[in-house]
């Protein structure tokens, strides 16, 4: 009851706590990313390529704008692996046994993060070819 009658402008105020809430989420995430990191080989083949790609940038002195197709792909490889993660460690919990549709769930995120790679290698290939072939 004393909420409702609180002011107008305490309502607009973000509710108790809700700063260190938002700060607990990144520390979540943080750990989800680093954990994937450290029980996916894939994952850290992703970083390795990460680290070559932005050496890369460098090296070459490619422009803004193809910094952010680098940056955007990078991170799309990176989203698709780690969803690949979650909904297979979530198919190992609901379905520990064989099952065609765990199978399926499996092989559908494994496929999210196929087309994002090759997405990946295409861009590298039209951002960093011409640096090394002369196109
Ligand atoms: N419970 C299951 N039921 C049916 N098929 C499954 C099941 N678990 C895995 N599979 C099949 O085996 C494939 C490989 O699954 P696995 O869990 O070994 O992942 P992975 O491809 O080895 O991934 P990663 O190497 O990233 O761990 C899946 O893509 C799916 O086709």
């Amino acid at each position: 009851m004393a909420e409702l009658n609180a002011p107008a402008s305490n309502q607009l105020r973000p509710p108790e706590g809700l700063w260190r809430r938002r700060v607990a989420s990144f520390g979540h995430a943080g750990r989800g990313v680093w954990s994937a990191l450290r029980s996916e080989v894939h994952l850290r083949f992703h970083a390795l390529a990460t680290v070559v790609a932005i050496g890369l940038g460098f090296y070459c002195g490619i422009t803004r704008l193809e910094w952010a197709l680098v940056a955007i792909s990078v991170a799309s490889v990176w989203a698709a692996e780690l969803v690949n993660t979650a909904i297979e460690a979530l198919t190992d919990l609901v379905s520990p046994a064989y099952h065609p549709l765990a199978g399926k769930a499996k092989d559908v995120a494994a496929g999210a993060v196929l087309l994002a790679a090759l997405g990946a290698l295409v861009v590298g290939a039209l951002v960093f070819g011409p640096h090394f072939f002369n196109a």
